[in-house]
């Protein structure tokens, strides 16, 4: 066995056979692209969410830049968003010739805080984009209230969250326009993929007709009519469409959603139960109503803790185990760095440079799960000569 093959990788899909046959199968129907399964995924997923209305699209950054058209964001708007979030977030904002705001983040949660969105809020401001980072709600019913006081579009970036839950409710269900993902450092996967939720049949219509170049009558419809039909391109639309053969995917991922969650939860659970004792890191927690689906678990490093955070990702690497840094900030990246002057965003910053995401996957077995542990105490407990 090659080092490779006896690594613990930061993440797995949870693809099996069954997913492999319905993408078999779907291959020999002889209807590949954007159709009945994308169909039937997207009213599982409505109902799954418990909202009206699903559109599946070609991946989460679509789905949000679709989102910011239907809301009616555009040149000259500003849109409030974390910067502590995958690129994507901030990008769908610039898609439409709008602004993307960065607020900060809450320590505990990693999510946007209402308070410095509210600070941010100026007479341009037409939308939040909250992020439920890494699968832990975001405050929605602080954002839901700030949106309504100042007459603004929420829209929920829901990449990392299918499956949690907020107050009793799947995330889907809470606003206007969420977003999903299911590329395969998701919780569920269909190779690449995404999916738009609403509850208002306007929305609902028009993401339809964006996704598929504006075409007011589809292929699937022309090619099961009987007579001679027509189709006119009402709108410039775009090429964001899922295939059926993703589709087919997705309908049985989607079965395991809930199932896949409980273990995560499971793992989660040990680590925290293994880490509880010590005072030199944070550890995630949960608010009373918050339901996370753990897409990923990060660890934050107090300034006491006994190594730096790149340091600890390396010896974990030359144990075999794979780490990831804190979630990335986009006003650090260059394509964002100097569009917006100097930006100073202290707590996301710290939180970027001083939290480790831990490998959680399905299924991760439990002599994984205590090699992660095990070699976590070890490489902090170990005695170090003090160099200063
Ligand atoms: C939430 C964000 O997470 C991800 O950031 P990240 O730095 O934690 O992880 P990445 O390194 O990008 O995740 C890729 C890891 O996810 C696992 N993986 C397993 N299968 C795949 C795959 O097919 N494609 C990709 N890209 N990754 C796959 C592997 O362990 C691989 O190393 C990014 O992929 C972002 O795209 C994502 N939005
Ligand atoms: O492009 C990526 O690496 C991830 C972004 C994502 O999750 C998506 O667009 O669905």
């Amino acid at each position: 066995m090659d080092k490779r093959e006896r690594m613990i990788p930061i993440a797995k899909p949870y693809l099996t056979e069954e997913e492999a046959q319905a993408a078999y199968d779907t291959i020999l129907t002889g209807w590949t692209t954007q159709g009945p399964k994308v169909q039937e995924f997207e009213e599982k997923f409505a109902a799954y969410t418990g909202v009206k209305y699903a559109v599946a699209v070609s991946n989460c950054t679509t789905a949000l830049h679709l989102s910011m058209i239907v809301a009616g964001v555009g040149a000259g708007d500003e849109v409030i968003c974390p910067s502590m979030s995958y690129i994507a977030t901030a990008n769908a904002i610039k898609y439409v010739g709008a602004t993307p705001v960065f607020a900060e983040v809450q320590p505990e949660s990693y999510n946007l805080s209402p308070v410095d969105a509210e600070k941010k809020i100026t007479d341009k401001t037409k939308a939040i984009l909250i992020v439920h980072q890494i699968g832990m709600p975001a405050d929605i019913d602080a954002f839901k209230e700030l949106s309504e006081r100042y007459n603004l579009k929420l829209i929920e970036d829901a990449a990392c969250a299918a499956g949690s839950a907020y107050k009793g409710k799947k995330i889907g269900s809470n606003s206007e326009l969420v977003c999903f993902s299911f590329h395969p450092r998701k919780v569920i996967s269909t190779g690449d993929g995404g999916m738009i939720t609403t509850n208002r049949e306007d929305y609902y219509r028009r993401l339809k007709l964006l996704r598929q170049h504006g075409m007011s009558v589809n292929d699937r419809v022309r090619h099961e009519a009987n007579k001679v039909i027509f189709e006119d391109h009402v709108e410039v639309g775009y090429n964001y469409r899922m295939t059926d053969i993703q589709a087919a995917v997705g309908i049985k991922q989607l079965e395991k959603l809930d199932w896949i969650v409980s273990e995560r939860r499971k793992v989660a659970a040990t680590y925290n139960e293994a880490f509880k004792d010590l005072d030199f890191i944070r550890l995630p927690s949960e608010k009373e109503g918050y339901y996370s689906n753990y897409q990923s678990y990060s660890i934050y490093l107090k300034r006491d803790c006994p190594l730096d955070r790149n340091s600890l990702m390396q010896e974990l690497l030359d144990k075999g185990i794979a780490s990831r840094r804190g979630v990335m900030t986009s006003h650090r990246e260059t394509a964002y760095k100097n569009i917006q002057g100097n930006i100073n965003l202290p707590v996301s910053e710290d939180l970027q440079d001083n939290s480790i995401i831990l490998p959680l996957y399905v299924p991760m077995k439990e002599d994984e799960v205590t090699h992660v542990i095990d070699s976590f105490f070890n490489i902090l407990m170990a005695p170090r000569v003090l160099t200063y």
